[in-house]
């Protein structure tokens, strides 16, 4: 594989099965994610995101074409789902979370404490480290979800609407909490979102996606400088033109699958 390129995805087809008729999530999906990229995927209710995302996580297998992930480390997992809900074990304490894929791995105990506590303290759950799922909100079980993900230190990062559930004002805050880890570890991250604020403030790219079947029809490229905050995401002149862009593509594909 090409020195950069993380994620190579090949003429990738997916097709469902469903009481005698067939559905096509994804159409000869062609695609090159590089190393160290952030990129969103927004595309229109039903339009394959979660299914290209479970198929890259080795959840769904292609019905033709294929993909490659890049692998740097041996002893690493090749990639760590963070999806919007269902994302922590209840009978875990926050720590045992976060700790839970290196004690799978049978890491020594002192590189997996140090491993847990530094992600802990990076998305503020130090304090909670003994507490359980049930006594947390939402956005503390969203933190112990990323703080995992990162903590597993895997090849690539799948985030399936991690904050969709959120309100608007834990929504910012993990975002950008997101984004200073994702700055430090420059993980490649294929993110889902249905919020074109989000993928502006938070894509190195973004890829639109037709309505089904599912192809990536436009990709736009996010120039605002790093580190980015939502007030000069918003202030900027470019990224509103890209708002709108993205925002008509939207409206051109939910038209056009209903007519
Ligand atoms: N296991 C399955 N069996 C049958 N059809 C499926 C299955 N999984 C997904 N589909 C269909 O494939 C299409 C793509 O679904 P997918 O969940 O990938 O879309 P999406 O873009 O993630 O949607 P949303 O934005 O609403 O989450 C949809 O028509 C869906 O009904």
């Amino acid at each position: 594989m090409k020195d950069d390129v993380k994620i190579r995805i090949r003429n990738l087809t997916k097709v469902f099965y469903q009481k005698g008729e067939s559905i096509t999530a994804l159409d000869n999906v062609t695609l090159d994610i590089m190393d160290g990229e952030f990129v969103c995927l927004v595309g229109p209710s039903g339009c394959g995101k979660t299914t290209l995302l479970r198929i890259l996580a080795d959840l769904e297998q292609p019905s033709a074409g294929g993909y490659e992930i890049a692998r740097e480390k041996e002893d690493r997992p090749l990639q760590s789902m963070v999806f919007q809900e269902r994302g922590v074990i209840p009978w875990l304490t926050v720590r045992d979370n976060v700790a839970f894929g290196l004690e799978m791995r049978k890491f020594p105990k002192k590189t997996v404490k140090e491993r847990t506590d530094y992600y802990l303290e990076k998305t503020g759950l130090l304090a909670f480290a003994d507490r359980f799922p049930k006594e947390l909100s939402g956005g503390m079980k969203q933190r112990v979800g990323i703080a995992r993900a990162f903590a597993n230190d895997p090849e690539i990062l799948l985030m399936d609407e991690p904050f969709a559930a959120l309100d608007e004002q834990n929504k910012f805050i993990l975002q950008e909490e997101l984004l200073q880890i994702w700055a430090e570890t420059r993980k490649t991250v294929l993110f889902i979102t249905h919020s074109i604020d989000e993928a502006l403030l938070l894509s190195d790219r973004i890829l639109l996606m037709s309505a089904q079947p599912g192809r990536i029809s436009e990709e736009i490229r996010v120039a605002a400088p790093r580190p980015r905050t939502m007030e000069a995401i918003r202030a900027d002149p470019g990224v509103a033109e890209q708002f709108v862009r993205v925002l008509k593509h939207l409206q051109d594909e939910v038209q056009r699958s209903r007519g």
